[in-house]
Order: C-alpha cells, then structure tokens, then sequence
C-alpha cells in the first residue's frame, strides 16, 4: 500500500459499506451487530428505506445470536455521496452490481476518495481482482471479501488480491474480518471463481442440467441437498465426508473403491444453455417450492435453520471467544 496503514484491523471502528442492496445490506447488518458504526451509501433513489428494512428484518436474528456490546441499529448513516460515505472510513466493502465495468470505474472512485493506506474490499462472486483494479490510481489496496449471503450469519470469508495488491492489504483484510467475527480463507493466487463458489457451481450446473432434461424437479433437487449431503456438510466438508464411505480403510479405500467412477461422462458437463423453457422451468419450480411463502419468509426461515445448525454444531459457543 502506499501509505502505512492507520488502523490496526483490531481497532477498526469505522466501516464503510457501498453499494446496499442484498449483499451490501447484509454486510451492513453484520457490522452493526458486532458494534462498529458503519456509513452506507447507494445511489438507487429507495436504498435507504429497502436497507433499513433489510437490517431490522436481520435483528432478531442477530439479537438472539448475542449482539456485540454498544451494537445498535442506531449507529447507521447513510451517506448523500460516495465521498461522504468513506472520508473517515477505517475499511470500505463495496458491494455494487457484478458488471465489470461498474466494478472497475467504482473501484477508481473509491481508492480516489478513501483516505490513504485504508483496505477496500470487493464482494464480487466472481470477478479477479487482477481485472477490477485496472482503472485505480492505488491497486495496491483493492482486495477481493468474497461473502455468502446472507453476510450477517454465514462465517465465510474469501479473501485475495490481485496482481497489483499489496500482500500486506490481503493480511490486512484477513486479520480485520476475523476480528469482525468472520472465518476466513485466503488464496494467495486468483483461484478461478474462489473455492466455494467453483465447488456450488459445479452442483448449480449439474441440477440445470436435470431440470432441462426433465431429470428432477426442482423440489427434488432441494430435498436431495436438505435431506442428503446438506445435512453432513454443515459438520464435515466433501473431502472428510467421503473419507468416510471409505469405512476404516478412510479416504485411500473410498479413492481405490469409487474413484474410476469420476470418468463417467456425466460428472464433467458443459454448462446447460440458459434457454427461455429452462429458465421458466427454474423459476416455476421455485415458485412450487416456496408454497406460498413470501421472500420473506423464506429469509426468516433461512435465518433460524442457519443459526440452529450454527447453534448445534458449536460454532456460536466458539464464536464467544472473539475479540468482538
Ligand atoms: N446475491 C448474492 O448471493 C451474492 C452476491 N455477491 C456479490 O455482491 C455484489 C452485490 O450483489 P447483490 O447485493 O446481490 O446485488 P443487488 O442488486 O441486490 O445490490 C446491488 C446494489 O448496488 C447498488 N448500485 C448500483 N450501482 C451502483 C454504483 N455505481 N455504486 C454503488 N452501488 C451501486 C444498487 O442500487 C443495489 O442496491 C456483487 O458483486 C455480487 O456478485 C457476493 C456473494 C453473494
Ligand atoms: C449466487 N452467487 C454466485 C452470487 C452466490 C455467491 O457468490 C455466494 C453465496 O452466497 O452462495
């Protein structure tokens, strides 16, 4: 970075969060549960009130899962401008629609407006940094926060920088989110779309694929993630899970049993061709599935299965001793 930075990750009290809409507002409920005052800005002419509705909506959530000391909903300003958003922001996450171009104009403006040697995070899902920092007079600040929605429950963090990223923003940003009560994972190269995004997007293409093919519904690809693999991958990730069909012999028998099967043609598949009757067929399914439950139902209903698993699984009684 070109200046030293002024904030240890440790001490950051201000955040700054551009760009508010599912992912952004997400974030904003995040930091406002873990008690730092966060300024928002976004320039669609209703983000306030839809952010603000976003964030009451998460604090029961939030409020049960235990809300840092000082946290409140209170400490949220939303800015008239970008540059009033970030002029005295400890840390920027930018959470602006995936466009490149959007991404790489925005990015310039951020690094043009927030004060020197502060981090700036990108949640892209996708995007290398590499290709975002192109139009930034400072690259060396720009790295990738990679978070899974709903932001204020999920732990996962993916951080990387890119060619012009100083190593030391990308150790920044790493320390600041776990000070912040996330679960990082760092790549110390651009990983095409991160890790688990690649791994989500290899199941997504494979249950389009049958849903074009009339092979699943898409209830039924729900139930078979819910009442199947989901359940054991809350508590064990794919590689220890399948160590175990291996029984005693672990991972070397499940690899000598099962591994020619991974030649089968249907596990490595081109992406299905996102037609008007696959689309529809998606979206219909959805609407089947949801059965008359609003998106917001759904959201809440998400909210308290996320925080039993978390609760089950000991992760909340981990998280208590955090800094924040
Ligand atoms: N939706 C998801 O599940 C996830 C999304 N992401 C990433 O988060 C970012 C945001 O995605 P969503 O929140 O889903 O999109 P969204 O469409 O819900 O929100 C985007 C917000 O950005 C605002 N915006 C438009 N132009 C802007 C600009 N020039 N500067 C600042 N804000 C601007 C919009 O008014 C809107 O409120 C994307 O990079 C996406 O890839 C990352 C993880 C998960
Ligand atoms: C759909 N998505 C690719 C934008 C999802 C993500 O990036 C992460 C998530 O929340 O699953």
């Amino acid at each position: 970075m070109n200046a030293p930075e002024t904030t240890s990750p440790e001490n950051v009290r201000r955040v700054a969060c551009v760009g508010a809409g599912v992912i952004g507002g997400g974030w904003v409920a995040h930091f406002l549960a873990r008690g730092y005052d966060v300024t928002a800005w976004d320039p669609a002419p209703d983000a306030e009130r839809k952010l603000r509705r976003l964030v009451d909506a998460a604090w029961p959530a939030l409020t049960s899962l235990g809300l840092a000391e000082g946290a409140s909903a209170d400490r949220l300003t939303v800015a008239d401008t970008l540059e009033q958003a970030v002029a005295d922001a400890e840390f920027v996450q930018e959470s602006a629609p995936e466009k490149l171009g959007l991404k790489q104009d925005l990015l310039a403006r951020l690094d043009a407006a927030t004060p020197p040697g502060v981090v700036i995070a990108s949640s892209t899902s996708g995007y290398p940094m590499t290709d975002m920092q192109t139009s930034a007079a400072d690259p060396s600040r720009l790295v990738v926060g990679h978070p899974f929605n709903p932001p204020y429950l999920i732990p996962l963090v993916e951080v990387v920088g890119g060619e012009h990223t100083d190593a030391a923003a990308v150790a920044w940003a790493a320390r600041f989110y776990e000070a912040a009560g996330k679960s990082v994972i760092t790549m110390d190269n651009e990983v095409p779309g991160f890790i688990a995004n690649r791994l989500q997007e290899a199941l997504w293409r494979e249950a389009l694929h049958m849903v074009a093919n009339g092979e699943a519904t898409v209830r039924d690809i729900d139930l078979s993630i819910t009442e199947g693999p989901g359940l054991r991958w809350a508590v064990m990730g794919p590689m220890l899970t399948f160590a175990l069909a291996g029984g005693e012999g672990g991972m070397a028998h499940m690899l000598d049993h099962f591994g020619p099967s991974l030649k089968s043609p249907w596990t490595r598949l081109e992406a299905p061709e996102l037609d008007k009757e696959l689309y529809d067929a998606v979206v219909a399914g959805c609407d089947e599935a949801a059965d008359g439950r609003s998106i917001a139902d759904l959201v809440a209903e998400r909210d308290r299965g996320v925080i039993d698993v978390l609760r089950a699984t000991g992760r909340l009684d981990r998280e208590k001793g955090s800094s924040r």
